[in-house]
């Protein structure tokens, strides 16, 4: 391999391009001072990879560009080319020749490097041609100053030198490199063994505490499906005892009721009854005084009447002649009695009769009474079942909201474990009466809306709902409703326009604190009679607003109308109406059933007394019909008395003057004796039965009574029943909310139907106690065990490898190590012999050796030389300049020889040299020309004489280096 040529641009004072063609040899270059021999050195060496500026002696990089002349402008880039002949591959590269080129922009200060035109990178270069023997650093460039100062040189700066020689160059860069990298491996170990120490330190601690966390949540998770089931199950049975206490507490309230009505009822009649006992005895005893007088009075009568009779049965039973006429006379008086007292018990016959046959009349007519009473009793009592049983289910959908969304119904249910539910609009809105069907209308779907006191209780309202999957709502915080308005001068149209009725606001009821709910719903929507009202005020209102009708058709924002029939089942004002309208069309109906049943008692007593009465006029009439008959016969045995007496003797019948005061007065009494009597037995035979009456009623009471002791205590015993399983529910109900955020219904759906209570529940205590025992948990443990112990098995990875890496380095170093010291010995010694061999050539005798200044340390050991002329002493500092330049030689020498070079460029290294030893130099130069190209830059004669090539640098153009080719004479006429 050699220098085949250099081509240079713009590259110091070389402006021009400029081509320097060079064979293998010994070439010189000679010139006057200032010409720019030493630039083509520098080129050479920039070319070779020198980085720093002040070794190209210059002070930046850009400094190497031509930076013009007094006819020449400065140029933007400099450009230098190598060509080497790789015929041998010297250079380790796929050609025969390699091509180095290097190239500075002023502009940017950016450099381009290139092998053989491609772009490289400087590495590439330096790499190309480490250990070669080529290089900044080496042999190949030695200038005047190496020369001049290797002397002088401390121990440890002549080093390289050899250690190029020693081709160690290229393991003493690695060694560098592995040193660095064991350094940053070194580090990083370190590193990551204090970040592994501090992992470890974590580690445990946090498995203990993600194992426990771990069972925690596996605790938590079973406890949830088991106490989930068991609170389904339990809230589902108390549900069904809370239905069949529903159902008693309603049959007992029922039955009670109904008991009520009969106690009420039966105590009336009983006190009625009393009443009546109480005035019969009065008339009782009325009458049986009476009975007294008028019987004493009958005494007296009859016994006035025995005395007339008495005589006359004495003047009957006369059978003197004398005495016939007044026989006959008292015969005819006692047939005249007979007679009159017959028709006197005939005629009391005949009342009685009549008396009974309207007796009869009354008493049918009264049972015909009674059976209307009945009828409507019955009636009622079937009217107000049914109202009743209407009155539950219309509670029922007014309490359970059946035709509501899915989602209020949700949030009606949680109500209490949610906070600041009002209700539904429809529960805390009232429609005055008659404008149900309007306030429905004007609603629409609002009713259904919920009322919160704030936006945060809707948020978690609308979350609760989210959670559980139970539909949707709509909600409306108090505090964040706006009113809407009607503007003032449209409200003025309104009081002006046929129909309209105002506000649909006006007409509704509500509690003062929801005011902003009405307004915000109603207070824009207007009320009119009918729709052709409605749609002329919309006209004269621009069609801005909603106006409802009381039939409930509307006419829309924007004019469209919407009408039509509208069922009232599902408004919820129609329902709250209807509801009061049926409560009050109950209580109607109980009232008349009470006064019916009332006056039904009061035809049962009348019925009663009715019977009685006709009971005792049946007797009167038997005893009647027998006293007729006995009168009959004594009126026939007093007429055949008389007959007998007074046939034949017509004569001496007389017509007497008759005097029937006394028998009309008897009969009279006797007749009201027998009245009385008959009364008093009727009032007695009455009272009896009302005795009866009276002590069946008070038993009955008794029974009811006691009935209704036993409602009360059913009644207080299941509501008390009732409250407590209320109150659990809602217990259960929130344990589900709050510790598992479930709606009963969620819950449902993930429970186990078929699990053994008992022993769940026994399961759910023994879960808690576990989870109790544990204490406190970190459940967070979990993911920061997973990140930390990752991060610890990551970063114990990582050691290994580094360690690993480590280890290798250390390997390699040591390996480096042994091949440095082997080689460095080796050349070192070699040199050692070679230098002591050209130091006696060119001095001509003498002795000189190399030393190291640390032999234990071969590495890194210093070089001192100790050199000794022919007849002088060996002390360095005190030799001529010449003699340090041939002892600098010598060792250079000596260093070629041990370790060839392809290329070395001497630059006026012989300067300080007299002429003998330039001589001397310029033949030994040419020992090595074989194998050494040389470059020399000189202005000595006796080593031109030696070059086989030589180029004179001019500056015929000032300032612009210009290199020809010359023969001898030429250059050293150059050179003088
Ligand atoms: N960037 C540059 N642009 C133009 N000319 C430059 C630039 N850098 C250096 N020079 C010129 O190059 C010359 C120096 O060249 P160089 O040192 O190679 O000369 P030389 O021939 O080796 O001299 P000597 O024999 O004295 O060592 C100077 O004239 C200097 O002005």
């Amino acid at each position: 391999m050699y220098l085949k040529r250099v081509e240079l641009h713009g590259f110091k004072s070389f402006a021009d391009k400029s081509v320097i063609e060079f064979t293998p040899g010994v070439t010189g270059i000679v010139g006057p001072n200032g010409c720019g021999k030493s630039n083509i050195t520098d080129a050479i060496r920039w070319v070779l990879g020198e980085k720093s500026a002040k070794a190209l002696r210059g002070d930046n990089m850009s400094d190497v560009i031509f930076s013009g002349s007094e006819d020449r402008k400065a140029q933007n880039l400099a450009e230098v080319t190598l060509v080497f002949d790789n015929e041998d591959h010297y250079l380790d590269y796929d050609a025969n020749e390699v091509e180095i080129t290097r190239r500075l922009y002023r502009i940017n200060n950016e450099a381009e490097y290139y092998i053989n035109r491609q772009p490289c990178r400087l590495k590439d270069i330096t790499t190309l041609i480490m250990d070669t023997g080529l290089g900044k650093d080496t042999l190949s460039i030695i200038s005047q100053n190496n020369i001049n100062d290797f002397v002088a040189q401390k121990p440890e700066e002549r080093r390289p030198l050899f250690e190029e020689a020693a081709g160690v160059a290229k393991y003493k860069a690695r060694k560098r490199e592995s040193v660095a990298k064991l350094e940053r491996t070194t580090n990083n170990l370190e590193r990551v063994d204090d970040i592994v120490v501090e992992l470890e330190k974590q580690v445990g601690p946090l498995k203990r505490q993600k194992e426990k966390a771990e069972t925690y949540l596996a605790y938590q998770k079973q406890l949830e499906e088991v106490e989930v089931s068991v609170l389904v199950k339990v809230i589902e049975n108390l549900s069904t005892q809370l239905k069949t206490l529903d159902d008693q507490i309603k049959t007992s309230d029922q039955e009670k009721t109904v008991n009520d009505g009969n106690i009420l009822i039966k105590e009336n009649q009983s006190e009625e009854l009393s009443k009546k006992m109480f005035h019969l005895d009065q008339d009782v005893n009325n009458l049986q005084n009476e009975l007294f007088t008028v019987m004493k009075n009958v005494s007296d009568l009859e016994a006035q009447k025995a005395t007339i009779d008495a005589s006359r049965k004495q003047a009957a039973s006369s059978n003197n002649q004398e005495d016939l006429k007044a026989k006959i006379a008292s015969l005819k008086g006692i047939l005249k009695d007979a007679l009159r007292e017959y028709n006197d018990r005939v005629e009391r016959y005949q009342e009685v009769k009549a008396e009974k046959e309207q007796l009869s009349a009354q008493q049918s007519q009264n049972a015909q009474a009674q059976e209307v009473l009945r009828h409507e009793i019955e009636n009622l009592n079937f009217e107000i079942h049914k109202k009743r049983s209407e009155k539950t289910q219309l509670v029922d959908q007014i309490e359970n909201k059946s035709n509501y969304g899915y989602g209020v119904r949700s949030i009606l249910k949680a109500k209490d474990s949610l906070s600041g539910i009002l209700g539904t609009v429809s529960d805390l809105l009232t429609a005055q009466k008659g404008y149900e069907m309007a306030l429905a209308t004007a609603l629409g779907g609002s009713v259904q809306n919920i009322v919160t006191a704030s936006e945060d209780d809707a948020k978690r309202a609308i979350a609760f709902l989210r959670k559980n999957h139970a539909g949707r709502a709509t909600f409306m915080p108090l505090e964040k409703m706006q009113p809407r308005k009607v503007r003032e001068d449209h409200a003025l149209i309104c009081e002006q326009a046929a129909g309209c009725l105002g506000l649909m606001s006006r007409f509704v009821s509500y509690d003062e604190k929801i005011t902003p709910i009405v307004e915000n719903l109603l207070g824009n929507i207007i009320l009119a009679d009918n729709l052709d009202h409605a749609s002329q005020l919309s006209s004269l209102l621009y069609a801005r607003y909603r106006i409802v009708t009381l039939e409930g058709d509307v006419v829309n924002v924007g004019g469209s109308l919407t009408g039509g029939s509208m069922s009232k089942k599902n408004n919820a004002f129609a329902q709250k109406e209807a509801l009061e309208r049926l409560e009050k069309a109950i209580k109607k109906d109980e009232k008349a059933y009470n006064e019916k049943r009332i006056a039904l008692n009061h035809a049962e007593n009348e019925g009663r007394e009715l019977s009685s009465l006709f009971m005792q006029k049946q007797m009167s009439f038997a005893k009647l019909e027998v006293v007729v008959t006995n009168k009959k016969n004594e009126l026939t045995m007093a007429k055949s008395d008389y007959e007998a007496a007074a046939k034949d003797h017509e004569d001496l019948v007389d017509d007497v003057v008759e005097d029937h005061s006394l028998l009309d007065e008897l009969n009279a009494q006797k007749k009201r004796r027998d009245e009385l009597s008959e009364e008093i037995q009727a009032k007695r035979t009455l009272r009896m039965s009302y005795v009866n009456e009276k002590e069946a009623l008070e038993n009955e009471l008794k029974t009811m009574r006691s009935d209704n002791r036993r409602y009360e205590k059913a009644l207080t015993e299941n509501k008390i029943a009732k409250t407590k399983h209320e109150t659990e529910i809602q217990n259960y109900l929130m344990r589900l909310n709050d510790t598992y955020m479930m709606t009963f219904e969620h819950a449902k759906t993930l429970a186990d139907p078929d699990i053994d209570l008992d022993a769940s529940t026994r399961q759910v205590k023994e879960l808690r106690n576990r989870i109790a025992s544990l204490g406190s948990v970190n459940t967070e443990a979990i993911a920061q065990y997973e990140e930390v112990s990752a991060r610890y098995e990551e970063l114990t990875k990582n050691r290994q490898e580094l360690k690993a890496a480590q280890d290798k380095l250390l390997t390699a170093i040591e390996d480096m190590d042994h091949i440095m010291v082997d080689r460095f010995t080796k050349t070192f010694e070699a040199i050692n012999k070679e230098f002591n061999n050209v130091f006696r050539t060119l001095f001509g005798g003498g002795h000189a050796a190399l030393h190291y200044t640390n032999p234990d340390d071969i590495l890194e050991t210093g070089i001192d030389i100790e050199a000794q002329p022919p007849g002088k002493a060996a002390k360095l500092h005190s030799f001529s300049g010449g003699e340090n330049a041939l002892i600098a030689l010598s060792c250079l020498f000596a260093i070629i020889s041990v370790r060839p070079v392809p290329l070395c460029i001497l630059d006026e290294v012989e300067a300080a040299l007299d002429m003998a030893n330039v001589e001397r130099f310029a033949k030994y130069l040419q020992t090595f020309a074989d194998r050494t190209q040389f470059i020399v830059v000189t202005h000595r004669e006796g080593t031109m004489a030696h070059c086989d090539l030589l180029y004179g640098a001019t500056m015929q153009q000032k300032g612009v280096t210009k290199l020809v080719s010359v023969q001898l004479k030429e250059a050293q006429q150059m050179a003088s």
